[in-house]
């Protein structure tokens, strides 16, 4: 059965988009359509899928990892949805968006879109471990499980090829491992491991994982606005005063079409 699809990212975080307004085209989204849909070989390729479906008056995303797996929240990922519901479905800005994490609100920011994001969650010291090398990081949820560690250079995370070791106790539901090096005052960069879908080139609820524990080590007075830079791109993040933080940056539709998979 051929079904519609949409391509899109927000800086180079790709993701496939489904149009499922009643909930009928696709069902239970099974682990196993959403890994043929992210195959970058014998797919159309994706670091997730967005599952559009009618909740109430308004919209819920079901975001899914590469391998299947469900996730609370996409940062990036919500981006892409607004663009979606604004472009192919009508719905103006600001609008409210239902999430495994809760209700996030999108408006826009010039050519680009900034999400509320609520309130972050900080956990407290952990530690993650790369080839026998270990860092300490900070445990921050934005709805979905973040480990931030501050090293020298990027590269000495190494590959990446596999999710760095953590602290089971502490995830017991997995991680996802951000690497960061300061490039200036309120301006860092990052790389990340990403549960459920490998390094990717951008995580937008791991760029704002990485700005509320740099406010943190900053000691930031709120309402700091953080430039984050991704391989794909720059997110810019303010954890504000009454404890939300709002992300903004790019989201892009890039192609649309049919699949039987
Ligand atoms: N892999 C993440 C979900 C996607 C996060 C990322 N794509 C973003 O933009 O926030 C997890 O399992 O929690």
């Amino acid at each position: 059965m051929s079904y519609p699809f949409l391509k899109g990212h927000g800086t180079e975080n790709d993701f496939v988009v489904l149009p499922d307004a009643d909930g009928t085209v696709h069902g239970d989204l099974s682990a196993e359509r959403v890994r043929a849909l992210c195959d970058r070989r014998s797919g159309i390729g994706g670091d997730g899928v967005l599952r559009a479906v009618r909740e109430g008056d308004g919209w819920f995303m079901d975001y899914r990892n590469a391998d299947g797996s469900v996730s609370e929240m996409c940062g990036n990922g919500i981006r892409v949805f607004a663009r979606y519901l604004h472009e192919r479905e009508g719905e103006a800005f600001p609008m409210r968006i239902t999430t495994r994490a809760g209700v996030k609100v999108l408006d826009r920011a010039g050519d680009e879109l900034t999400a509320d994001m609520g309130r972050p969650e900080v956990l407290g010291e952990t530690e993650v471990s790369v080839m026998g090398r270990t860092w300490p990081a900070l445990h921050v949820s934005m709805g979905n499980p973040h480990a931030v560690a501050y090293v020298d250079n990027l590269a000495e995370a190494g590959p990446l090829l596999e999710p760095p070791e953590h602290d089971d106790a502490v995830f017991p539901e997995g991680v996802n491992v951000e690497f960061v090096v300061r490039r200036g005052e309120r301006h860092v960069a990052m790389r990340v491991h990403e549960r459920g879908s490998g390094e990717t080139r951008s995580c937008g609820t791991g760029a704002c994982a990485v700005a509320v524990a740099t406010a943190l080590a900053d000691d930031a007075p709120r309402g700091t606005s953080y430039r984050v830079d991704v391989p794909g791109g720059t997110l810019h993040v303010v954890w504000t005063e009454d404890d939300r933080v709002l992300m903004t940056g790019p989201a892009v539709l890039v192609a649309e079409g049919v699949t039987d998979l």
